[in-house]
């Protein structure tokens, strides 16, 4: 693709496969990427999937304009030591590991190359992806704007200070799986109150899908839109009663605060 030039994808797991699918979809020329997977089968299928370059090989990201991170925070330090001799300030680096500072990075990588945090997010597989980036130390206006143009293949991008990722990440990272959690417990409810599982299920992931449609395209506080749901002694205020009986609003502000620490606990640990 012009102007954004080659990248190499550390790590095809979940997420090294949703940016590579995304990279691909938003107009990557496949010949321009490259991927580094360490598993052979995962990596001969996404050759297969994609038609893009594989291999097993750290050392081949010499060269690459762009280097995406992309494995678990626990196998940063040794990948960084591996990539280490074959970077050069010429080039990119873009980590969308949870937890992992800009400082992490550049601290292991020769001096001056330039590094960017992402914390993107899975929808990102159906281009509604919701990606937050900060620039690290070495860091231009052209170097952001290419990490940028780049998740912007896979949805909407946010520019933020990198004090705030850890919190981007409990919200936006992980709150996907907030939401399916909610999914899957509204689908148990259906099945509970005496409804086919498949009904259930329509019933609710279009609610969500309606729901988050109306968020975006009326721009009206949740407030509100949940307040013209609730009749006045109606079915969603005896609903939502017993929410506020279980605490839940409590229970998503320590979910998140538990995320949040997790993340800053990430790039200390090995486990
Ligand atoms: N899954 C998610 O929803 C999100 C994940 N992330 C971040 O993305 C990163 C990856 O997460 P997932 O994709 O979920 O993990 P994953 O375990 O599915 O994928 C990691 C991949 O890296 C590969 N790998 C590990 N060491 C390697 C090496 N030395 N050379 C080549 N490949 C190597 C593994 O074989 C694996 O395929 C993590 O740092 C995570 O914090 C960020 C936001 C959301
Ligand atoms: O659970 C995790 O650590 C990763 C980061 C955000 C979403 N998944």
């Amino acid at each position: 693709m012009s102007g954004t030039g080659t990248v190499a994808v550390i790590g095809a797991g979940v997420m090294g496969e949703t940016l590579l699918s995304g990279l691909v979809r938003g107009g990557y020329d496949p010949g321009s990427l490259l991927v580094v997977e360490k598993r052979r089968e995962r990596a001969a299928e996404l050759a297969e999937r994609y038609g893009v370059r594989v291999v097993a090989d750290l050392a081949e990201v010499a060269g690459s304009d762009t280097v995406a991170l992309v494995v678990k925070p626990q196998d940063m330090g040794s990948v960084l030591a591996e990539i280490a001799p074959h970077v050069v300030p010429g080039q990119l680096v873009v980590s969308l590991a949870a937890g992992i500072t800009t400082a992490y990075v550049e601290g292991r990588l020769p001096a001056g190359v330039p590094v960017v945090r992402v914390m993107p997010n899975t929808p990102a597989l159906v281009d509604e992806g919701m990606a937050a980036i900060s620039p690290g130390s070495h860091c231009d206006e052209e170097h952001l704007a290419r990490a940028e143009a780049m998740l912007a293949a896979t949805g909407r991008v946010v520019r933020v200070p990198e004090k705030q990722q850890d919190a981007v990440t409990a919200i936006s990272g992980s709150g996907p799986a907030y939401l399916f959690f909610v999914v899957e417990s509204m689908i148990e409810a259906g099945v509970h109150l005496g409804l086919p599982r498949s009904t259930a299920t329509e019933l609710v992931v279009q609610t969500l899908v309606g729901s988050a449609k109306m968020l975006r395209e009326t721009g009206e506080h949740p407030t509100v839109l949940r307040e013209r749901v609730t009749s006045p002694g109606g079915t969603t205020a005896a609903a939502i009663r017993q929410l506020e009986d279980h605490k839940v609003r409590a229970a998503f502000i320590g979910a998140m605060e538990a995320a949040r620490d997790r993340s800053v606990a990430l790039a200390a640990s090995d486990d």
